[in-house]
């Protein structure tokens, strides 16, 4: 079975024992809390149906790789509330129970390492938590939103450093005690306590199997899952909370006020921010601004270009960066879909910066664990009001050239939310891309591997939607067939021959992750219509797989579900071609594809011989 030969294969040197041994599994993981992203029926099935009947068939005798004509009818899903599940370090879950429990109050930032885990309390947790407010809060003193461009964050290659740590436990305090108030949705469970590594995604030096979140294999009578109360917790209390420090604050009493520079946050010691507050302490803002002074801080709102489109997101170029621009709270159907709520754009954020951690120019150098394979974040900006008239114009001149399947952008009200995801430009989606030769198409394939072999082992990371639209790529300007790129895999720096070409991976809707802290998923049983694809359609095909792998039980780990899309990105590689593609190059690709199904994760991939050749191993990081 993958989780058996997952486990096999971890080692102390990973990566000579992948090369070795055909490869080890997932990884170790962290354990956390676990948060569903759970969806709600939809609103425009209809519409998306149509679209898959229309674009899935390429040939009738051959099973279609083609999703509907903006990548998949995914984009019409909608999260719509979340369950969460906290479990301490350790703890075997079981799916989709709710055992009666009794809760104590959740400790204070400077208590958890120590009620936790059972050592001395971190002081310097706390520091950085302060620090983060801190900033937060000078950020407050600083120019008024209306000179927004003189603020000295997010423009072009800025990049804004979040403290992630202090972000999650901030999130983790408020969602419990926005979860006491919304009823039985959550568990807290607690089992012998092992150490967490908070908010690192693994860039931390850590023994794999000390966090790895519980199989749901091992949940089934043999180790009974022993669900108790953590200290610090109770229902009443975390009632208590929320009522003393008013979580409920309507978003309407955060919204801008005549005074535009200072927004009333929530008191510190309250702990308890509504998700709303959260996002704007995420994006270092006391109040939205409006999406001009965010493109302005960019480019020039003349030269913005809109790049592409998803049912929830409106992509623009501006300057070097990449602007998603996603309406949210709003009670307006968008695209046929009820909007993302503050929290669930709050989760995806958290999630962004998690993968963010990996990148190799993040945090501390020596990293166990690093790629570059994940689009960066750069920021995250709210705003409100009126759609740009630049963006208007740039969604108008897409629409005449591509026909935009999305609402034209004067559906949003004048008072419209708006998260802007800033990030790198990844290039063009494979959709659109068009392969070379052979060994672009190897390169596509291994850094794809590579990227969520280490991810996978380092947070346990699946990205669950990895059709072609979700994967950006480049070629060198200059090409030079010597380039390289290096990640590291438990502590191994590996380098891998890329051609002249770079991918990035988007759009982690669906994705699950452990940050250290919390499991962030989707609860994609919620969303029957996603496995209803045509028979036949390798997207569609895909995310059944992703079903009987996971048997419904979307918050475990499965490290497989990454292998379906691998194969299924094989799939995508054979049907696209390229001009000088041989027979050889179909037949090996074929038998690679072959192999990749006796894969349990991507880190078994990657020991597969058609990459043999373009990896090799640096000294010690
Ligand atoms: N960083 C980027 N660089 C270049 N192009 C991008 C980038 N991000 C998004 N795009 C373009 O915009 C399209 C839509 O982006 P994305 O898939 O993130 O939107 P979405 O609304 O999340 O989609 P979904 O409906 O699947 O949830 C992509 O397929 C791609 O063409």
């Amino acid at each position: 079975m993958a989780m058996a030969s997952r486990e096999g294969a971890r080692g102390d040197d990973a990566w000579s024992e992948i090369l070795a041994s055909g490869g080890g599994g997932g990884g170790g993981a962290h354990i956390g809390a676990v948060y569903v992203r759970r969806r709600a029926q939809e609103a425009s099935r209809q519409r998306n149906a149509d679209a898959r009947v229309s674009l899935a068939a390429v040939d009738e005798n051959r099973p279609s790789f083609v999703p509907i004509r903006r990548n998949s009818w995914n984009r019409a899903l909608s999260i719509r509330g979340r369950e969460s599940i906290f479990f301490a370090p350790g703890t075997n879950i079981q799916p989709q129970q709710k055992p009666s429990r009794a809760l104590k109050r959740p400790p204070k930032p400077c208590n958890r390492e120590k009620n936790t885990h059972g050592g001395p309390p971190d002081l310097r947790k706390e520091k950085t938590y302060f620090e983060e407010v801190d900033a937060f809060e000078l950020m407050e003193e600083s120019p008024s939103p209306k000179n927004f461009g003189t603020w000295t964050r997010g423009i072009e290659q800025n990049i804004t450093v979040h403290d992630l740590s202090a972000i999650l436990e901030r999130w983790k305090i408020s969602k419990i005690a926005r979860c006491a108030t919304s009823g039985p949705l959550f568990d807290i469970m607690e089992t012998p306590l092992v150490p967490s590594v908070l908010s690192n995604c693994s860039t931390d030096k850590y023994s794999g199997e000390s966090f790895k979140t519980p199989e749901k294999d091992r949940i089934s009578g043999m180790h009974p899952t022993r669900r108790t109360i953590p200290s610090g917790y109770t229902i009443n209390s975390l009632k208590n909370i929320s009522a003393e420090t008013s979580i409920d604050t309507s978003f309407s009493e955060l919204k801008i006020k005549d005074e535009p520079t200072r927004t009333s946050i929530p008191s510190l010691s309250g702990e308890a921010l509504t998700a709303f507050a959260q996002l704007l302490m995420v994006c270092g803002q006391s109040v939205p601004t409006t999406l001009a002074d965010v493109f302005s801080a960019y480019c020039t709102l003349g030269s913005i270009v809109k790049l592409g489109e998803g049912t929830y997101g409106e992509a623009y170029r501006a300057g070097s960066t990449v602007c998603k621009v996603v309406p949210f709270d709003g009670d307006s159907l968008v695209n046929g879909e009820t909007q993302k709520k503050s929290e669930e754009v709050l989760e995806e954020a958290l999630l962004c910066l998690t993968l963010n951690n990996l990148r190799a120019d993040r945090g501390a150098k020596g990293k166990e664990y690093s790629c570059n394979g994940f689009i960066e974040t750069k920021d995250f900006w709210v705003c409100q009001g009126p759609y740009d008239p630049s963006l208007v114009r740039a969604w108008e001149d897409w629409d005449a050239k591509y026909v935009s399947e999305n609402d034209h952008p004067n559906v949003f009200a004048e008072d419209q939310c708006y998260i802007i995801f800033v990030q790198a430009d990844g290039g063009r989606d494979l959709e659109k891309f068009s392969l070379l030769d052979y060994n672009e198409a190897r390169s596509l394939l291994l850094q794809v591997t590579l990227s969520l072999a280490v991810a996978e082992s380092a947070c346990e990371f699946e990205h669950r939607d990895l059709h072609w639209g979700n994967i950006l790529l480049a070629r060198d300007e200059i090409p030079d067939k010597n380039r390289t790129m290096t990640a590291t895999l438990q502590g191994k720096r590996i380098c891998a021959r890329t051609f002249g070409l770079s991918i990035s991976i988007i759009d982690f809707t669906l994705s699950r992750i452990n940050t250290g802290d919390a499991i962030l998923f989707l609860d994609l049983s919620e969303d029957p219509e996603l496995f209803k694809g045509l028979k036949g359609n390798k997207q569609a095909e895909t995310y059944r797989k992703m079903k009987q792998i996971t048997k419904e039980y979307w918050e475990g780990s499965f490290p497989q579900t990454n292998v379906v899309w691998l194969i299924y990105l094989v799939d995508i590689v054979l049907q696209k071609k390229y001009e000088t593609c041989t027979s050889k190059d179909e037949r090996d690709l074929r038998s690679f594809k072959k192999r990749l199904s006796s894969c349990g994760s991507a880190r078994d991939c990657l020991a597969d011989p058609i990459f043999s050749d373009l990896l090799s191993e640096e000294e010690d990081a």
